[in-house]
This record gives C-alpha cells, structure tokens and sequence, in this order.
C-alpha cells in the first residue's frame, strides 16, 4: 500500500503570489523560513527559495501540480476591484474558489487561508467598529462584492475537522503600501486630471486603511494558530491598522506628501453618490457604443464619503494580533516608495 508522505508544515503556495499582497507574503514568508510556490496567471518576478508555477486557478490540473506536498495555501488571486465584468468575477471568485477547494482535497492539504475583504459585510452605507457577526451585504455594490460574499462562504463552509481540512478567511480593508497598483497610483492619476480638488461630505468619516506588512501578519498569524482545536476554524477574521482614521486626512497626507494640494472645497455626499449613479448608468447604456469609466463610481463615492472601520478584536484574541507598523509610519513609507509618481516626475 502506497503510504501518503505528511507534508512540512513549512511548505506552503500562494495564489495570485505575483500580486500586491500576494508578493508581500511571499516575501515574509521565504524570511520566516517557509518553503514557498507561486501560482498565478502571470510570473511578476524571481525570488530564491520560491518556485513559480504560471497557469488560471481555474484549470484544476494545473493548479494540483502547485500544491503537490504542500500543508498551507493561502488564496490572495482576485480580478482587479474597480473591473465591472460580472462573468470574470462569477468565474475567477466562485467557479475558481470552489476548484482551489478541490484542488486541495486532491494534493492533501491540510488548511486554506482565504483573503476576503471587509467589504463583504459593506452596503454603502455607515459601518463603525463593525464586528465579524454583521450580516453580509444584502444589496452588494458591485461585482467584486457580491463575489467575495460567496467566495468567503464557499471556504469557510469547507472547514471540516473530520476530513483534516482547516479553513479561515482573512478580511483586510482598505490595504496600501509600495507597490500597491491602486489606491495611491489611482489617487494621484485623480490629482493629475485635477479632480482631487473636493471633499465629499463633511470630511469626517472615519475609514480603515491597513498597512500591507500588517495584513501579511495577519495571515501568518492565522495560518499558524489554525489548528484542529482552535477557534479559527471556519471563521472570519478582521485585520486592520486598529487606528480609523478620516478618509479625506488620509487622502491629503499621501496627496502632500507626494507634492500635490490637498483636497479643499466640500460638496454634499447625496449630490455627488447621485451624479456617480448617473453617469455609471449611462456609460451602461452606451456600452455598446462607447466605452467610458466614470472616476467617481457609486463604488468609491460610498467608501469616501461614509464610515467604515472594524473592530479587530477577535483577531486580537484568538491569534494574538497587533498591527506591526503604525499607520503615520506606514504613510511615510508608502509616500517614500513612490518616487516616480511625485508631482513634476
Ligand atoms: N487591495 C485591497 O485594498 C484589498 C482589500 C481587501 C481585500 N483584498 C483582497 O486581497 C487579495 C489580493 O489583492 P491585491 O490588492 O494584492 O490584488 P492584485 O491584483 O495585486 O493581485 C491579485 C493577483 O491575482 C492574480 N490572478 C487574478 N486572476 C487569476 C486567475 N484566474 N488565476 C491565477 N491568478 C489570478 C493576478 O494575476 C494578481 O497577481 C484579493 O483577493 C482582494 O480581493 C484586497
Ligand atoms: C477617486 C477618489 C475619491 C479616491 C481615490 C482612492 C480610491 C481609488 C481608493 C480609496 C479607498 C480604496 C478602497 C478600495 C479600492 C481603492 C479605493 C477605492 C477597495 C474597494 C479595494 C477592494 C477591497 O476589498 C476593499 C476593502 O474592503 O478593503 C477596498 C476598500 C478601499
């Protein structure tokens, strides 16, 4: 009888390791020891210690040979946010989720750690020190919403002890930090086209922004106290910076920092969410026509104008969690790794 080889607890694959947050882990984890494969629809770059493996998380064949003797995936691939192709989303997020499972149950690995997002549980409307037991968005904003919704859930529904199978989701919000393809390139493309000139609202809603090293933490520490008799077992788990701070503060310390004016002039959040609506429903009906992508979509009027942070508290107690870099050093650092994007480069 062909006897299973147990594989290390130290080998582990990332999915969508070439991206953002993926590149980050991948980087921490080869530091902590690990023994790290890649899998993801690109090859970003070269790293020793990790072995890259090209292919879509859909094609289940490609993704076994990925896994092969490996005890930890975590899952980080996703369709950029700001995308609105509900198909890319139905089969990358849900159709793609459910063949990582799989592909999982077929290599043996013994715990999944899933990157979900807070958003998960956002509506476009006020959430403030929101916990894990808020209901999920009955009317999600978008695609990448609704998608991550039943995404989480495929996961956190295949955590089954009896089969050996562990699984958590991690739900980050709002990551920044170098290399991040979007929150600080889309903002100073904004700044550029002179369309960071005003606040929505009043400018006092409080929002989390979670430094990337912070949320890589986040998913070591959850990998590592995933165990059969933990309480992480099919759970979700927050990690933010546990500092909420004012969106538009945020916004104007990277804006200055990097040399470009801070947004000044206020304009009502009803008058612009109901512009965005607008405009997002005519470049629908012209889509056929002509393509155009309003800045202002529903989507981020909603996450700039209302409040949004979450209590980390049950990261807190069950792994231990604490943000490793506060967020005004986390500010600096991201403003400094963006050198080519300062105002006159
Ligand atoms: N950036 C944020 O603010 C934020 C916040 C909360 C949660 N998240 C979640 O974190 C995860 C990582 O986000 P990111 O910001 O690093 O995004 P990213 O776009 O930088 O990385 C995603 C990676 O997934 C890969 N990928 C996409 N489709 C794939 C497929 N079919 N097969 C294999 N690989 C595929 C991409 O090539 C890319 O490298 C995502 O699941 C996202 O939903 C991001
Ligand atoms: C045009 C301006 C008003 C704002 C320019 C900055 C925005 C591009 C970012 C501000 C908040 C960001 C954000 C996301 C994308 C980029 C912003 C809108 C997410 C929607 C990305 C996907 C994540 O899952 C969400 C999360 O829950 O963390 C992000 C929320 C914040």
């Amino acid at each position: 009888m062909a006897t299973r080889i147990r594989p290390s607890s130290k080998r582990c694959t990332v999915i969508g390791g070439s991206g953002f947050l993926g590149r980050h882990l991948v980087e921490r984890l080869v530091d902590r020891g690990y023994t790290v494969n890649v899998f993801d629809i690109r090859q970003a770059y070269e790293l020793p210690g990790v072995t890259f493996y090209q292919g879509d998380l859909c094609d289940k064949l490609a993704l076994v040979m990925a896994l092969k003797e490996v005890s930890i995936v975590f899952h980080c691939a996703s369709p950029a946010p700001g995308s609105d192709d509900g198909a890319l989303f139905q089969r990358v997020n849900i159709d793609g989720t459910r063949t990582v499972i799989q592909a999982c149950h077929e290599a043996g690995v013994q715990k999944l750690i899933l990157t979900s997002s807070a958003s998960v549980v956002f509506e476009g409307t006020d959430i403030k020190n929101g916990k894990e037991d808020l209901p999920y968005a009955k009317k999600p904003i978008d695609y990448y919403t609704e998608t991550k919704i039943k995404q989480e859930k495929l996961v956190l529904e295949a955590c089954s002890k009896e089969k050996g199978f562990l699984t958590v989701a991690i739900r980050p919000h709002g990551i920044f930090g170098p290399r991040d393809p979007q929150l600080v390139p889309i903002l100073v493309d904004t700044a550029r086209r002179g369309k960071m000139k005003f606040i929505i609202g009043d400018g006092s809603n409080l929002v989390d922004f979670t430094y990337v090293e912070n949320v890589v933490h986040g998913h070591i520490l959850a990998a590592e106290h995933l165990k059969a008799d933990s309480p992480l077992c099919g759970q979700a788990y927050h990690i933010t910076n546990d500092e909420p701070v004012r969106f538009w503060d945020f916004m104007s310390q990277i804006l200055v920092g990097l040399g470009y004016s801070a947004p000044r002039y206020h304009l009502p959040y009803a008058l612009v969410y109901g512009i965005a609506l607008l405009l997002w429903f005519i470049s629908l009906i012209l889509r056929p026509l002509i393509q155009f992508k309003p800045t202002f979509s529903p989507m981020r009027v909603a996450l700039a104008g209302t409040h949004h942070y979450y209590s980390c508290a049950r990261a807190k107690q069950d792994m231990g969690y604490r943000p490793l870099v506060p967020l005004q050093e986390a500010v600096v650092r991201t403003v400094e790794s963006y050198p080519h994007l300062r105002n006159g480069e």
